[in-house]
């Protein structure tokens, strides 16, 4: 990580030959190397430390002094696992948990990399350079649901180009674990070089077994954040795979995983802890890492367990613990001043050196990125008028003597596959015979192909829905009117991308995310938030029955959670790896 200022100025700040910029004064330092408090005071000198302990700090008239008299004083939180695109991008994001103590963030990066590919990706993350905090990024291997071209997408070159980045600091996640389990040898190799260039490798290994674990460790997988049990996390630790505790809107699981700390007494010295891409509604309501430190301290861990956590932990995790996770000299200027140790709401958020936030208002500017420069293509290569046609939306079905394979939502993500006999009509399955039955549909946004499902409790009342928030960003719509689903999904073509919801011929909602389909383009965390909240509430009242609809949405396109998904290649079966109705292909006629 660059930092601005020199060794030799730091030397003469810290034997007093040099004022410093700014001192924070008297307050109790959290250490987080030795787990003491201790009282001291800092010196800061540009972005760095130079100075930690009892001796008076030599100051001038420019100093800026700080009294932390009855103040902790923190390492800057570490999210080591954003997704920063829930609705959000990455600016409303971190205006939003910067000043809530979250100064590092490192960022999966699948959906700038989807849209962009490796140059925009590469101009875009050079504009970020300015973004407050530390904004680091994973570079993904693999999208999360095969697409014809993933393999050259994805090409050896290209990755390796960005891992060379700075700011790229590891490989992402590969949610089709069972591929880097099978030895895939662009896999093991991409993640060998990411390790010798002094990376890390992110990792996604859910539901795997401890047998099976070892291979994912023998592969050099460095982490993984999908334990859901006590017993899952146990696992990870035993095999030397750093295990990041999460929290998420999806899984709020810390009080089942915090048990293998407070009841089994294991040692917390690799475990981090994540948001992993909560909805803004939950941000909003609990915080970000901030929270995570509150609830794992009122789930009974350790307060400097918990603060080790999300500072020296991760920081160690990411091979970055010469540069932040502590107050120590010589690294980054990252402090917090927390008024009390149970609200973990910092009263200031130092980054680099400078004051960023007081009393969770932002004082610092925020960039103006115009997010759509980086991607060449159009939002939609075919002609609107396709999405008239309303046997796109319908399931094809000859026979009312033969069964359909309907994808049937067990919890918010979670699917199964529920065989039913359904009257065939017009060569179509007629869903209305079977109260609760969606139609689904992803269509190919350059107008190739088309891949279609059936939904049971999905939500028992949606005429027609359309969303390009999903892990393919293609055009999902849902629904069970074919009238009201071409309205919403033409309403998200004009939009460019968004989340469309319709009753008969009106549009109840609609929340435009033209940024790859996936985010907002403006900066207000606050409009995210309202829209997220209006979207969970138009579900509900369909008969949505889950708690996430963005999850839902999200994950009903990937090709790594059971059971049956529709996935560019068609309606596939997670576990039996089989497609049971391929992607028909659209018509080349309309496209532009
Ligand atoms: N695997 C994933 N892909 C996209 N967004 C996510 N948020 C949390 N996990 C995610």
């Amino acid at each position: 990580m660059k930092k601005t200022a020199k060794r030799t100025e730091l030397i003469e700040v810290a034997q007093g030959r040099r004022p410093a910029d700014l001192v924070i004064k008297g307050g109790t330092v959290i250490n987080v190397y030795s787990g003491e408090f201790l009282k001291q005071n800092i010196a800061v000198y540009k972005d760095c430390i130079a100075y930690v302990g009892e001796k008076d700090v030599e100051v001038d008239h420019h100093t800026k002094v700080i009294d932390a008299e009855g103040m902790y004083v923190s390492p800057g939180f570490i999210e080591p696992h954003a997704h920063p695109w829930v609705l959000y991008n990455p600016v409303s994001m971190t205006k939003k948990v910067l000043p809530l103590g979250t100064t590092t963030t490192v960022n999966d990066n699948l959906f700038f990399y989807l849209h962009m590919g490796p140059k925009g990706f590469k101009k875009m993350v050079n504009d970020l350079k300015v973004l407050p905090g530390n904004f680091l990024w994973l570079v993904r291997l693999v999208s999360q649901a095969d697409f014809p071209g993933e393999k050259e997408w994805f090409n050896q070159k290209d990755v390796q180009e960005l891992l060379e980045l700075d700011e790229v600091i590891g490989t992402a996640e590969v949610t089709r674990w069972p591929q880097i389990y099978q030895g895939d040898p662009f896999l093991i190799d991409t993640m060998e070089r990411a390790k010798k260039m002094g990376k890390v490798v992110d990792g996604h290994t859910a539901g795997c077994s401890y047998d099976k674990l070892n291979s994912i460790a023998a592969a050099g997988v460095s982490a993984c954040h999908e334990a859901i049990t006590a017993k899952e996390a146990l696992n990870r630790l035993r095999l030397g795979i750093w295990t990041t505790m999460r929290n998420s809107s999806l899984r709020p699981d810390l009080p089942e995983l915090v048990k293998i700390i407070i009841e089994g007494k294991v040692s917390t010295n690799r475990m981090t802890m994540t948001t992993d891409g909560p909805h803004p509604g939950f941000i909003e309501e609990e915080g970000f890492v901030d929270g995570l430190v509150r609830k794992a301290v009122e789930l009974g861990v350790p307060v400097m367990n918990a603060l080790q956590m999300v500072t020296i932990n991760a920081a160690f995790y990411l091979r970055l613990d010469d540069h932040i996770g502590g107050i120590a000299p010589g690294r980054l200027a990252d402090i917090l001043l927390l008024p009390n140790l149970k609200e973990f709401r910092p009263s200031a958020v130092i980054s680099k050196g400078e004051i960023v936030a007081k009393k969770g208002e932002l004082l610092v500017s925020m960039p103006e990125i115009h997010w759509n420069q980086y991607i060449k293509r159009e939002p939609f290569l075919f002609l609107k008028e396709m999405l008239n046609d309303l046997n796109l939306y319908r399931y094809p079905h000859s026979s009312s003597e033969k069964t359909v394979p309907v994808v049937y939502f067990t919890s918010n993500v979670i699917t199964k596959r529920k065989d039913m006999m359904l009257p065939s009509k017009d060569g179509f399955a007629h869903i209305a015979a079977h109260k609760g039955l969606l139609n689904a549909v992803l269509i190919d946004r350059k107008g190739k192909w088309i891949s279609k499902a059936i939904l049971e409790r999905f939500a028992l009342n949606l005429d027609g829905m359309a969303s390009t928030y999903n892990t393919t960003t293609e055009l999902l719509v849902i629904g069970k009117n074919p009238d009201s689903m071409a309205i919403a999904a033409k309403k998200v073509y004009e939009m460019g991308g968004g989340i469309v919801v319709v009753d008969g011929n009106e549009v109840i909602l609609e929340i435009p995310l033209p940024f790859t389909g996936m985010m907002a383009i403006d900066s207000s965390f606050e409009t995210v938030v309202e829209n997220h909240v209006k979207l969970q509430a138009a579900l509900q009242e369909r008969g949505f029955p889950f708690h996430d609809i963005l999850y839902t949405l999200l994950f009903l396109t990937c090709d790594f959670l059971p059971d049956l998904k529709l996935v560019p290649l068609g309606l596939y079966a997670v576990k039996e790896n089989q497609i049971l109705l391929p992607a028909q292909p659209l018509n080349e006629a309309i496209v532009k």
